[in-house]
């Protein structure tokens, strides 16, 4: 993000974490149900352990949905809108879903880290460059962007829109 090596914690002081436990039972038509719908996270960055070697999660790429392979041990590290958001959108926050699997329940953990509510997001001004020459993102309350997204639809990136200039 050519920031220097502390200058993130100057940018967002206190910040939030919170963990999700998620569990997936088995489903007889996963063809027809999935675990969670098209989405991407609201936080800076998402930190997640996919708990044993049962897949389910899968990515947006190129108009095809890529699983995710659980590796023993290994976290997975998603670009949250945050992130998106602070960097003009140079990284993008990465649009996923969960599906359902017949024979094997699935469990992971999610860890959000996120701003505070009141804290307000907008593109750094450095991001701001010969690449993407105008603001992308308008300023907004941090709070205000999580809540519009909780109270709608999941429905990949269309919450998105709200913080567009
Ligand atoms: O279960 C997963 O692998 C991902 C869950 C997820 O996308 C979320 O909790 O936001
Ligand atoms: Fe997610």
């Amino acid at each position: 993000m050519g920031l220097d090596k502390d200058a993130m914690l100057k940018l967002h002081g206190d910040l939030l974490q919170a963990l999700r436990v998620n569990y997936y039972p088995t489903c007889q038509k996963p063809d027809e149900v999935v675990g969670v719908s098209p989405h991407s996270d609201t936080s800076i960055i998402t930190i997640l352990l996919q708990s044993d070697e049962t897949e389910g999660l899968q990515i947006q790429h190129d108009g095809m949905w890529i699983p995710v392979k659980p590796i023993p041990d290994a976290l997975v590290v998603n670009v949250g809108d945050v992130l998106e958001i602070w960097t003009n959108g140079k990284y993008k926050s990465i649009e996923h879903r969960v599906v359902t699997n017949e024979k094997k329940p699935r469990i992971s953990l999610a860890s959000f880290i996120a701003p505070l509510d009141d804290m307000e997001i907008e593109p750094l001004d450095h991001m701001v460059d010969q690449e993407r020459p105008c603001k992308m993102y308008k300023k907004v309350k941090y709070g205000e962007y999580l809540r519009h997204s909780m109270n709608r639809k999941m429905e990949g990136k269309a919450h998105t829109q709200m913080a567009k200039a």
